[in-house]
């Protein structure tokens, strides 16, 4: 409760940057919906940060349980009450579902491209031959040598700003990033080249947040309707047929995938592909169907891809 006893909406974080950002973009508009919606209780929305052991350890990622060692920690402290919500790059949410949460809003996307940071202004096409270039994600390394097999892929951890420093210091000549990531953190003037869609299939969910309550709270809290109209349908349909497809395509093979969806009007195109690590091989497909098939038009094109191979690619030489 705050002073005036107006519920205070608890939004939990890690206490990352990046984080902390979009976090405060999700509390802002929580809590102006809550205030629009005709409620009387003006809410406050309160951050609460949580710490998680992907935070504290900074091995590889691969080595500590992958990305889900960030989620964890955030969805325990849902489920147990602590705070009311909590908000997700979706990209980093496991397909998975969690028992009694549920995506309570997806808030429009930002730009799911990946983007090039590069010294002195270059372009992938302008790096020089042997360039060294950042990235520690197989599908960003994999599209990356389809593209330019002649630069060396530098595996990266981190942080947007560490990632973003091992440029400006010289270690580097370039990383790839997500274009959403910089624009939230204010550094898109980093960005030296947006990688067309075409070029450099996004990570599914990339540029997009959930934003996670507690199931019992989705249709009856007090912050429902603040929820409902911070869902944006576009977002949430290309964000359910860019997981399912992952989802569906994870239970056949552990290659990376890339994955665009776009919405016009009720239809969307799904647009996906698994790649060799080294690039050089790939199955590609494309969907298109009614917005609300969003879950069966993922499934249908991982099934395609599959057939097609895509399970072969994890074979291939690194
Ligand atoms: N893996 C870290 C991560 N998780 C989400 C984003 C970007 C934000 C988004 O995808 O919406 C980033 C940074 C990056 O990939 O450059």
């Amino acid at each position: 409760m705050d002073p005036v006893g107006a519920p205070l909406l608890r939004l939990g974080t890690r206490g990352s940057a990046l984080a902390l950002a979009q976090s405060g973009m999700v509390a802002r508009q929580l809590a102006e919906l809550a205030a629009g919606s005709g409620d009387e209780r003006v809410p406050g929305v309160e951050l609460v940060r949580i710490k998680t052991e992907g935070d504290v350890n900074q091995g590889p990622l691969a080595q500590i349980g992958g990305t889900g060692v960030f989620v964890g920690a955030v969805r325990t402290a849902l489920a147990d009450g602590r705070v009311d919500v909590v908000v997700h790059s979706y990209k980093d949410l496991p397909t998975a579902p969690a028992d009694g949460i549920v995506v309570g809003a997806v808030p429009v996307r930002e730009d799911p491209a990946d983007v090039l940071c590069a010294r002195d202004g270059l372009t992938v096409a302008g790096l020089p031959t042997g360039a060294r270039v950042g990235t520690g994600s197989p599908r960003r390394s994999a599209q990356l040598r389809a593209l330019r097999p002649d630069v060396e892929v530098v595996p990266v951890r981190g942080n947007v700003d560490t990632r973003l420093r091992l440029v400006t210091d010289g270690h580097l000549d370039a990383v790839v990033l997500a274009a959403s990531g910089l624009a939230r953190l204010d550094r898109s003037a980093a960005i030296t080249e947006r990688l067309r869609p075409e070029d450099m299939l996004p990570a599914c969910g990339q540029g997009a947040l959930a934003v996670e309550c507690r199931t019992v709270d989705r249709q009856t809290a007090w912050y429902a309707g603040a929820l409902n109209a911070l869902d944006d349908p576009a977002t949430r349909a290309a964000a359910d047929a860019e997981r399912s497809l992952l989802a569906a395509v994870e239970a056949g093979c552990v290659a990376p995938v890339g994955a665009h969806a776009t919405v016009d009007g009720a239809t969307l195109r799904l647009t996906a592909a698994v790649f060799s690590a080294d690039g050089q091989e790939q199955v590609r497909g494309s969907v298109t169907g009614p917005l609300v098939d969003a879950v069966a038009l993922g499934v249908e094109l991982a099934e395609d891809l599959l057939t097609r191979g895509a399970g072969r690619l994890l074979a291939a030489p690194r």
